[in-house]
């Protein structure tokens, strides 16, 4: 069975599709937003073996010629160098403004492609077909695009919406378990934003999510995709609302820039320590219950995903941390804006955090406390 959520942002709307066997449908689903008769497929080196082929198929059964780029997999590879190198090899396929733009992978070719499609030949369509966990759920939908740069995490980018998504839960039988983890920390993160009941349900159905289980892993990423389409039509360009996607990313950004943007932390670790931090720091000015980050914690501690910074081999310095999340893309007249939280499902916008509070809270969590 298919699901289908609408993104609904006027002439810009697109579906998600969410199922098992879309890879073999893509030509038939492309087809009907076709402007041209080719497709260029971008896909990673982990990705291409095990999907590249199927995709093509379909698309060439759909009467469209697809040619492909392979780009190295990993959070390295969404940069100035590679993004240079994708338009290179776009411009080299003769690429058309009719020519539909397609990201084969996770969130690191979503989000490089997407840029990459929003720039060439000043813009062409582009379509999703997220092969991660933390992809279906949440990089492939709502149009956020673009590249790391030595002054931190998606600094450069565009508002660049595809034409179509389509998950395919199948493809993720093959994602090795720290990646499905790694993206579980998003689906995680919609039950703290606005929905408690969700979060209840994922602290009996998470395991079976996580092992793959068809019908816990459809209604985990539907849930996840109407959620995320829901604030999205809300609010399209993070003007207000939308930001509230971002609860645990300037402290997890802040992580993922001290670390490199290497595998030492994968986007989906950096945001669930990250979210650990926006309750802990809520529930220490008052905001919150204790217990709300308690229960978080519990919860991906069974999972399996950390909720403490890992402590060997590296010192957490909580002055470079701070600087970090002083380049986030929130920040307005010199002072971050942070998501905090009432409370499970209860998290809103503010800009009045204490600093003493925040070093404070840092500064425990660097020491493993
Ligand atoms: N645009 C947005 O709204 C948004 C939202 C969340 C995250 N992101 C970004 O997404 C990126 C992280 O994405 P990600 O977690 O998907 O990482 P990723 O793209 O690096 O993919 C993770 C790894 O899994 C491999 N892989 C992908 N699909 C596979 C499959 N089906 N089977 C086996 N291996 C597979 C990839 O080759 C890669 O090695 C970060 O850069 C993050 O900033 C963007
Ligand atoms: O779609 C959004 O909006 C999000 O914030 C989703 C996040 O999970 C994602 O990591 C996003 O790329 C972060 O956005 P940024 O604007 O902080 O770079
Ligand atoms: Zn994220």
């Amino acid at each position: 069975m298919t699901t289908v959520v609408p993104v609904d942002l006027g002439e810009r709307s697109y579906d998600i599709h969410i199922g098992s066997g879309l890879l073999d449908r893509a030509g038939e689903l492309i087809q009907p937003l076709m402007r041209g008769n080719r497709a260029l497929v971008i896909t990673d080196d982990q990705v291409a073996p095990l999907y590249l082929e199927r995709v093509e198929k379909s698309l060439v059964a759909a009467g469209i010629m697809p040619m492909h780029t392979v780009l190295p997999a990993g959070e390295k590879t969404k940069d100035f160098p590679h993004l240079e190198a994708l338009l290179d090899a776009m411009l080299a396929a003769r690429a058309e403004r009719g020519t539909m733009v397609v990201a084969l992978g996770g969130g690191v070719i979503g989000d490089l492609t997407g840029f990459a499609a929003s720039i060439l030949l000043r813009g062409v369509d582009f379509v999703q077909i997220p092969t991660t966990l933390l992809a279906q759920v949440d990089s492939s939908v709502g149009g956020k695009t673009g590249i790391n740069t030595r002054h931190g995490k998606n600094l450069v980018g565009a508002f660049h919406q595809p034409r179509l998504v389509l998950a395919d839960i199948s493809a993720l039988q093959t994602l090795p378990r720290r990646q499905m983890l790694a993206g579980y920390a998003e689906v995680v993160k919609y039950g703290i934003i606005d929905d408690a009941p969700f979060f209840a349900w994922l602290e009996t159905n998470g395991a079976a999510v996580v092992a793959g289980d068809p019908d816990a892993l459809a209604q985990a990423v539907a849930v996840s995709c109407r959620a995320k389409a829901r604030i999205v039509a809300a609010d399209e360009r993070e003007g207000g609302v939308r930001a509230l996607l971002n609860l645990g990313h300037t402290f997890g950004h802040a992580l993922e820039a001290e670390t490199g943007f290497s595998d030492e932390m994968l986007h989906g670790e950096a945001v669930a320590i990250g979210m650990v931090m926006a309750l802990r720091l809520s529930s220490q000015i008052g905001l919150a219950p204790a217990e709300d980050c308690e229960r978080l914690k519990r919860h991906l501690d069974a999972m399996g995903l950390s909720s403490a910074l890992p402590a060997s081999g590296r010192l957490w310095e909580v002055s470079r941390l701070l600087d970090h999340m002083r380049g986030d893309k929130k920040v307005k007249d010199g002072k971050v804006t942070f998501v905090m939280a009432r409370g499970i499902g209860q998290s809103f916008l503010t800009r009045d955090v204490p600093e003493d509070a925040l070093a404070a809270m840092l500064a425990e969590m660097a020491a493993g406390r």
